[in-house]
């Protein structure tokens, strides 16, 4: 059966192997952004529900913990499984309450399996150190260990993707976890902590709670219980939690927003450069933390390059996430319509040229039109803030390290992407550009087993590749001796 607005599921929360509605009962409303109908609703935690919660990850770190890496490994993979044969369905229910079309839904979700896998053959080769001793007879260990309960609190945009990164780290290093996933895109994230409730996870490992957002943060980072935390979402949240973590001495990974940039050189492949990151800009309506965002193109290619970018964003086909054919669906908030309004007047207030879209398409559902600017100047607001919408932003550039500068110019530091025929042109953006990460000639980005991070204002730790793990262990030394 496929799932519509008519069977979408309410969401409960997941506290001791329950499956429950918050003690007070209240529930929040969850919107479908194609039409801004309510399809259903996710129960809202408060006070108790949280002291529940922190009871059950408690006891179920001590359970966890004292599991083997080997049979963590099992169920995990087990799990895996689980969301692979579930994936269409679990596709269904996230374009309904995000947007996005269903086929890149269903992709979010398989690829969901893949970082479960990852993780848990991580667990399992989770290797200390022996340590050369000065003394005869005394061994020295460095060995992993789980850092203990964890609290993590994932956005809405990838509402598996974010989720399954944090959950298969802490799961597969022997934590626990309380996971705040998003009140606006609460079914998907809720099927995956599923599939582990089927693979047989033991109550109290993994815990779901819902509610507002600043309350449950403010509630758990600095409870004793909880050890580390993991957040994704924006820069200046991000940074009021880091610090809410660091005054409680909390371990934290933060994987905050970004403002990528996209160069392409005169000698670049001009074509596959503006087939690569046209799609990847307008993916997921342009909602994704490493969106190429300001495009810094050579003088000579500048005006070749824009008027084929407008082009193919002009070919995107716009619509709801389950029409044949889709590509883009709507902004999941339709608070974000003004605020891209704004932001695109903003930027042809100081000068920039709009090449198509800027505005909402209809009057119903969330959608806005796949967009272009050109010649936009330093000094608009969409050169330095992050859009988080389908708006992709032009300028021209000489040199390379012109270019390098300007990409260098911002606070954030997730993603970037350069194109050029070059091989010294791309070793000096590989070493110089200040991101967590560099892609040249090609995208590639996110896969499980490649770093996932930022520096700088976007963040800092890594949610892919094989340090990714270490964010829940701690490293103890323990030497002995015979008695
Ligand atoms: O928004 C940040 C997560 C990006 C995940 C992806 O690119 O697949």
């Amino acid at each position: 059966m496929s799932t519509n607005r008519a069977n979408y599921p309410n969401t409960q929360l997941f506290i001791d192997g329950e499956w429950r509605n918050g003690v007070e009962g209240k529930t929040i409303p969850v919107t479908d952004p194609s039409t801004g109908a309510v399809i259903g609703t996710v129960a809202h935690a408060t006070k108790a529900d949280l002291d529940a919660a922190l009871a059950s990850v408690e006891r179920g770190f001590k359970v966890w913990s004292a599991t083997s890496a080997f049979d963590r490994y099992k169920l995990m993979r087990k799990a895996a499984e689980l969301l692979r044969e579930r994936a269409g369905m679990i596709a269904e229910i996230m374009t309904l309450e995000q947007g996005k079309p269903v086929n890149e839904a269903k992709g979010e979700v398989l690829a969901g399996a893949d970082v479960i896998d990852w993780f848990a053959e991580e667990g399992r080769r989770a290797y200390g150190q022996i340590i050369p001793s000065r003394v005869p007879g005394v061994t020295q260990m460095a060995i992993k260990l789980p850092v203990g309960p964890v609290a993590a609190f994932t956005p809405w945009n990838f509402p598996i993707n974010q989720v399954v990164r944090k959950l298969s780290g802490a799961v597969a290093a022997g934590c626990s976890i309380i996971v705040k996933a998003p009140e606006e895109t609460p079914a998907s994230p809720a099927e995956l902590i599923r599939c582990f409730v089927d693979a047989g996870i033991p109550a109290g490992v993994i815990n779901l709670v819902y509610g507002i957002p600043a309350e449950i943060s403010e509630y758990l980072i600095p409870h004793p219980v909880i050890r580390k935390i993991s957040f994704t979402g924006s820069t200046p949240i991000g940074k009021q939690l880091a610090a809410l973590a660091a005054s409680h001495m909390k371990l934290a990974t933060m994987e905050l927003g970004g403002h990528a940039p996209a160069i392409i050189f005169n000698d670049a492949n001009i074509d596959k450069a503006v087939k690569l990151l046209a799609g990847s800009k307008f993916r997921n309506a342009g909602q994704v933390c490493v969106s190429p965002t300001r495009f810094l193109v050579q003088n000579e290619v500048y005006d070749r390059v824009v008027d084929s970018f407008t082009t193919a964003a002009k070919a995107i086909k716009v619509g709801n996430g389950f029409e044949d054919g889709v590509q883009m669906g709507p902004l999941a908030n339709e608070r974000r319509i003004p605020a891209l309004e704004e932001l695109v007047n903003d930027a042809v207030a100081n000068g920039g040229e709009l090449k198509t879209g800027g505005r909402r398409i209809g009057n119903e559902g969330n959608f806005f039109e796949p967009t272009v600017l050109s010649n936009v100047p330093k000094s608009a607001r969409i050169m330095n803030e992050e859009p988080f919408g389908p708006v992709a932003v032009f300028a021209p550039f000489s040199t390379l390290d012109e270019v390098i500068d300007e990409a260098n110019r911002l606070p954030f530091g997730l993603a970037s992407y350069a194109f050029t025929g070059s091989a010294e042109t791309a070793h000096q953006l590989g070493q110089r550009i200040e991101a967590g990460m560099t892609t040249i000639n090609q995208l590639g980005l996110a896969l499980p087993e490649v770093p996932f991070g930022g520096i700088k204002d976007s963040g800092h730790g890594t949610e892919g590749g094989s340090e990714a793990i270490n964010a829940y262990f701690i490293t103890k030394f323990v030497t002995q001796m015979p008695a």
